[in-house]
């Protein structure tokens, strides 16, 4: 199998596995990374995503999981994998692809662009639940950061590349380096449910203030790294201000898994809605008490005046 990877597929070209013959027509890029490219492709009506990759035992290992995964899937749940087989490139050489499951929707960072930074505690909400899903089943997803979240529509979250994904007590199998709570001297490189909090953490801090993470990474010596520089650009931020003793707790390893992060945060978003409802000022209480009065009173004339 090729390593070297330089693989275009063609929009409209059909794709057809080398040893199950599956036939999958390519639409577009969908994106790509260190371990191969993501297309968006059709079988039949279905729209599906296909990774081509640069290597297949790399590939391999996403695909266990996905497999596994698949096993554990409650009944009527649409699968993490569809096909798993090789083909023939352009050039004539052979990659190994599998079928996935198509994610819909847009990065995190570009929907929270796009539809509003008030989505924010909702898609972290959800966040937490797909993770609590994966922690419920044995698993760490280890590779945690923007670019593996998708969102679409309502704040669904959606995560992708499983390649990361590694059964708790192993050693994490893929990681990045400003997500990684060993790089940041806070913890083993080991799979335990608060590592993804960790990373959860600083997908939060990331979002909000990116130029200050990444003139961090560059300033900081490798020895100096912590949860409290983490911490310092977390406190600089007015919209982290509402999950600062969250993130504290997440990055100290508090809670025990993305479950128990999760009912925390939804405390602290109750609270945060309790609040605003609170603080609706009396003059605009009143202002739409007496509007439902006056709307209570024509209704009734109209009753009275159209019907008896
Ligand atoms: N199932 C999917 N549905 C839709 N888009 C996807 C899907 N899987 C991957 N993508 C897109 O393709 C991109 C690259 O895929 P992926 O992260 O799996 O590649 P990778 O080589 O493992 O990347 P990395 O270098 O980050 O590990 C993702 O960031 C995402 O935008």
């Amino acid at each position: 199998m090729t390593t070297s990877f330089k693989l275009e597929l063609r929009r409209g070209s059909v794709v057809v596995g080398k040893w199950k013959l599956g036939r999958y027509r390519v639409e577009r890029l969908l994106g790509e990374g260190a371990n191969g490219k993501v297309y968006l492709v059709q079988r039949d009506r279905e729209w599906l995503a296909m990774k081509v990759g640069a290597d297949a035992v790399d590939l391999q290992s996403e695909i266990n999981v996905m497999k596994s995964l698949d096993k554990q899937k409650s009944h009527g749940a649409e699968p993490f994998l569809y096909d798993v087989d090789d083909l023939y490139g352009p050039d004539g050489r052979e990659y190994s692809f599998y079928i996935m499951r198509y994610v819909r929707g847009t990065t995190l960072a570009s929907y929270l662009k796009e539809q509003g930074a008030e989505w924010f505690p909702l898609v972290g909400l959800n966040l937490l639940g797909k993770l609590a899903k994966l922690h419920r089943a044995g698993w760490v997803f280890g590779d945690l950061k923007v670019e593996n979240v998708m969102v679409a529509d309502y704040g669904h979250v959606e995560l992708v590349d499983y390649g990361g994904v590694t059964a708790v007590g192993k050693s994490i199998r893929q990681f990045t380096e400003i997500y990684d709570r060993g790089y940041w001297n806070s913890g083993p490189r080991s799979a335990d449910p608060k590592y993804d909090l960790f990373s959860f953490a600083v997908l939060c801090i990331q979002l909000h203030e990116p130029k200050r993470l990444h003139a961090l990474t560059k300033e900081l010596l490798p020895q100096n790294r912590s949860m409290d520089e983490l911490m310092e650009i977390a406190q600089g931020s007015a919209a982290l201000k509402p999950v600062l003793g969250w993130l504290r707790r997440a990055m100290a390893g508090e809670f025990a898994n993305a479950s128990e992060g999760a009912e925390a945060w939804r405390v602290l978003l109750h609270r945060r809605e309790t609040r605003r409802s609170a603080s609706i000022p009396g003059w605009l209480k009143g202002l739409a008490a007496t509007s439902g009065l006056l709307l209570a009173a024509s209704i009734f004339w109209l009753v009275i005046n159209i019907f008896l």
